[in-house]
């Protein structure tokens, strides 16, 4: 429908003046309202096209439905809502107009803005995001165009909801069934809305908060890229860049703060948008930022500084604002709030109740899907608790009100406009985040003296390598001579039985060398448990659906296709932001082309420095192609998705051709599957998994220059040990990770590292695992695959080998950058592949253990490792 035409409708009590803006969902009228007098804006919603009767009247139900919950709200920074309504199946809304607009406006002219001001634009939003998520009531679209500026500085959030309303009307229009379509940027959507599928609350619209904070600060988005889809896959798998290094004034705890709102998984940030703001404003204080230097409220258009009434000004809490009848004219300053005490609440169109206080004695509307009651025990009531009341007093009924369920589905980005119709796209993975009591803080474990490997955060007590390896070889013990590097069939196969207690003695030190016996550490103490915490990203639970649906322009049917393709992880790299890698699946032909001529080269061959060269190149080309497979692919996704919220391109997509279909749909298919895949994702570049972190003492764990590093200083032979918090992962999965060596004895077996996976403490001073790693030596460096079972008492060694190797030309024994290894393991049950740098070194077996914890292990004084891309995949 062409907006322009709607002009001088009249639509309830304002007649339509002149189109403001047109966006994904509607157009923007400024409008002449006749009672009572004055100028106001209109949103009407437009359809995509042509609605169905039944369509329409359940798009308008919902219509209603939520703007009921948004009107509700009450706040001088949300968008109050004088009105709604509906005439000729057309709905709209009618709110003050304002006219200082928006803050994508002001970025765009300013950039980075000062950090008095960032805190200022933050505490406002703060407060109207609590309001509206103690009310059950999600945004789920928070981004610099929807927060209009009013000349004075006052923000002003607006279109609660609307988005939902919108993306479930195309839901119905495209016959699916769940997957809903997020319109507009994804440069501030949280990555569990990227994912889709999922049912998203209030941390989604805290992490879109902490995105326009991170432009704010920095003058740019976290994340930037050419398509749509680069930025959305760079929110679900890399770690923003440093604010830091974009803005070296930010002191470093309050970009502390920026990157745990930015975390991947929601139980990771804040809880509460005013506890986001809270901290962030700690932080700059803490190092000395005087906040208070600019103009604040004092009226002056340039200034544009608003002091926020409400959750920080306990005499507004007090009161309830009846902001909703602020008449905004053209051009006026929005007056600051000053509600009078006992203030009426204001009557909506339909007598509804526009108060808060009202709202807390009701249950808001039952809404398409409902999560259950946000649980205040345990949502912690920061001690600022006033500032969450109601202006009446009362906080709001947690228990009563309930979180809206977010759209499922696909996230989608209106963008391209030309683009094909007849395609739609079946759910994304279901994701499901942890609750809000999941959310734990956890403390850095000090270990105790005695304790032969160190874990952060606690854990248990392996004796090193070395001491093993040496006791073995004087007990001849140590299994033989090893395999030749690269003779697959080699590999040594450890039946479970191996490792039977009755066994175990051929693993025992010598019984009379008293100095072999070890100290265990203390699991009674509780320091030493294993880390609680939070959980990892993207835990796309293996529910994705490779089911397809498309439908037929033509006839209307939608038939379902199933991916059947082979599909490849590749990795690319991600412009301007080196060690960044954007992870992606290629989907693989069956049959190679030129499979027969080619000669592929041979696994020595690839490992070979001398083949490097030419390897190099022939690499760099595959990761173009396939950077170029992937963007085209993800163009065609949203070009077509694109062109689904782009009402005026929609005549556009009837030519599509059956080929363009099916390239599409794979693309399509290829993202669900490459968020299927991948369980964990971790560039290792900053802590946004809640590793452990020692910055003092015989351990360091840090995360520097784009990797975590383990410095092992320990002069008691402790191992360092690092566990990713909480998490634990069942076979089968492919756990890969990359490691450079900082410093390091290479003269010595004892120079150990690797992973470490399937951990568990099944019992007090008992702990379990298994390693795969080197032994970074000249001489006599080798490969380890071993399981750790320090459950035989203090006599028995803990460790046993499953399989070693000696070191092949695929190592790359150094320090530094050019010297880094990337370990994999394939772990399927009882079946495990060990490869390094891509070439299998063997397989092994083994039924000890079947799931735990991931982690990394760093052995000898002396030794410290960069590890960095951590991917944990489906196998
Ligand atoms: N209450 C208002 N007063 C004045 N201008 C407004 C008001 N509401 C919206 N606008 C302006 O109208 C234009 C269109 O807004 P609209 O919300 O439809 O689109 P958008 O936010 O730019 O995009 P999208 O809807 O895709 O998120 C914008 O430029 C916005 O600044």
């Amino acid at each position: 429908m062409n907006a322009e035409a709607l002009i001088g409708m009249v639509l309830g009590t304002c007649t339509l003046q002149k189109l403001i803006g047109q966006g994904g969902m509607g157009a923007v009228f400024l409008a002449q309202q006749s009672r009572p007098r004055r100028q106001v804006a209109v949103k009407v919603l437009l359809p995509m096209s042509p609605l169905a009767p039944n369509q329409q009247a359940a798009f308008l139900e919902r219509f209603r439905r939520e703007t009921d919950a948004a009107a509700s709200l009450v706040h001088p920074n949300i968008m109050p809502v004088h009105e709604y309504g509906e005439r000729d199946g057309l709905a709209y809304l009618v709110m003050p107009y304002i006219s200082g607009g928006t803050l994508r406006d002001e970025l765009e002219r300013e950039g980075s803005m000062p950090l008095a001001k960032v805190v200022n634009y933050l505490e406002q939003m703060a407060a109207a995001l609590s309001v509206a998520h103690d009310c059950g009531v999600i945004h789920r679209d928070v981004k610099p165009a929807n927060i209009l500026e009013t000349p004075e500085g006052r923000l002003v959030l607006s279109d609660f909801g609307l988005v939902k309303i919108v993306a479930e009307g195309q839901i119905q229009q495209n016959r699916l069934t769940g997957a809903g379509v997020p319109l507009g940027t994804p440069d501030y959507m949280a990555p569990e809305q990227v994912l889709g599928g999922a049912e998203v609350d209030a941390r989604a619209d805290i992490y879109s908060l902490g995105c326009i904070l991170y432009h704010m600060i920095t003058g740019v988005t976290p994340f930037s890229g050419d398509m749509p889809m680069q930025v959305a896959m760079q929110h679900l798998h890399t770690p923003p860049p440093s604010p830091r290094s974009l803005r070296p004034d930010l002191p470093p705890a309050a970009e502390q703060v920026m990157l745990r709102v930015l975390a991947k998984q929601p139980t990771d940030r804040y809880v509460r948008a005013v506890d986001f703001a809270s901290a962030f404003r700690a932080a700059l204080t803490a190092a000395g930022v005087r906040l208070n230097d600019m103009p604040v409220d004092n009226g002056a258009a340039d200034s544009r500084m608003f002091k926020p009434r409400s959750l920080f000004d306990p005499m507004w809490q007090k009161n309830a604002p009846a902001v909703a009848t602020n008449e905004l004219g053209a051009g006026a300053a929005m007056p600051p709030v000053q509600p009078a005490a006992n203030a009426e609440p204001v009557m909506g169109q339909g007598g509804v109740r526009h108060d808060i206080v009202g709202q807390t004695s009701m249950t808001l509307p039952s809404f398409s899907g409902i999560l259950p009651p946000l649980d205040a025990a345990a949502t912690p009531i920061p001690p600022d608790a006033t500032a969450i009341q109601t202006p009446g007093g009362a906080r709001f009924g947690q228990r009563k009100m309930s979180l809206l369920r977010t759209m499922d589905g696909l996230s989608a980005f209106a963008q391209q406009p030309s683009a094909p119709e007849q395609l739609e796209f079946s759910p994304a993975p279901v994701y499901e985040p942890a609750g809000v009591a999941e959310l734990e803080s956890t403390e850095l474990y000090t270990p105790p003296a005695n304790m032969p490997i160190n874990v952060p955060n606690a854990a248990p007590a392996p004796s090193t390598f070395g001491e093993w390896k040496k006791r073995n070889s004087d007990s001849g013990l140590m299994g033989g001579s090893s395999p030749e590097a690269g003779s697959e069939g080699n590999a040594f196969a450890a039946a479970s039985t191996d490792f039977q207690p009755a066994n175990a003695n051929y693993m025992m030190p010598p019984q009379n060398d008293p100095s072999k016996t070890r100290v265990l550490p203390d699991l009674n103490n509780e320091q030493n448990k294993p880390a609680t915490t939070t959980g990892a990203l993207t835990n796309a639970q293996g529910t994705a659906a490779l089911m397809i649906p498309v439908t037929n322009e033509k006839n209307g049917q939608t038939t379902t296709m199933k991916l059947t393709q082979s599909v490849k992880v590749i990795k690319v790299p991600v412009a301007g932001q080196p060690g960044q890698y954007m992870t992606g699946l290629l989907p693989v032909l069956s049959q190679p082309l030129d499979s027969a001529s080619a000669t592929p080269p041979t696994e020595e061959e690839v490992y070979d420095p001398s083949f490097k060269g030419k390897l190099k190149r022939n690499m760099m080309a595959i990761v173009l192609v396939a950077a170029a497979v992937i963007l085209i692919f993800a163009t065609s996704a949203f070009w077509i998705v694109g062109a689904r919220s782009r009402m005026q391109n929609a005549q556009t997509a009837a030519g599509l051709s059956a080929t363009d279909a099916t390239a599409t749909t794979v693309a399509q298919a290829t993202t669900v599957a490459q968020s299927a895949n991948i369980i964990l994702a971790d560039s290792l570049s900053t802590n946004n998994h809640n590793w452990p972190v020692a910055t003092k003492g015989a351990q360091l764990y840090q995360f520097k220059d784009g990797a975590y590093h383990i410095a092992n200083n320990d002069s008691n032979q402790h191992s360092a040990f690092a566990l990713l918090p909480d998490e634990t992962f069942s076979s089968p999965f492919v756990y890969s990770l990359t490691m450079q060596e900082a410093k390091g004895d290479d003269g010595t077996f004892d120079n150990q590292f690797g992973i470490v996976f399937h951990y568990n403490a099944p019992k007090k001073g008992h702990s379990t695992f298994y390693f795969f790693g080197v032994a970074s030596a000249k001489d006599n460096g080798e490969y380890i695959f071993a399981k750790y079972d320090d459950g035989f008492g203090a006599d028995v060694t803990p460790w046993s080998t499953l399989w070693h190797q000696k070191l092949g030309k695929e190592y790359h024994l150094g320090h530094g950058a050019k010297f880094t290894n990337t370990l994999k393991i394939v772990v399927n049950g009882k079946n495990f592949t060990l490869y390094m740098n891509g070439k299998k070194l063997a397989s092994a077996q083994d039924t000890s253990f079947s799931n735990g914890q991931i982690g990394m292990l760093v052995n000898l004084k002396g030794t410290e490792i960069a590890f960095s891309n951590l991917m944990l995949t489906k196998n």
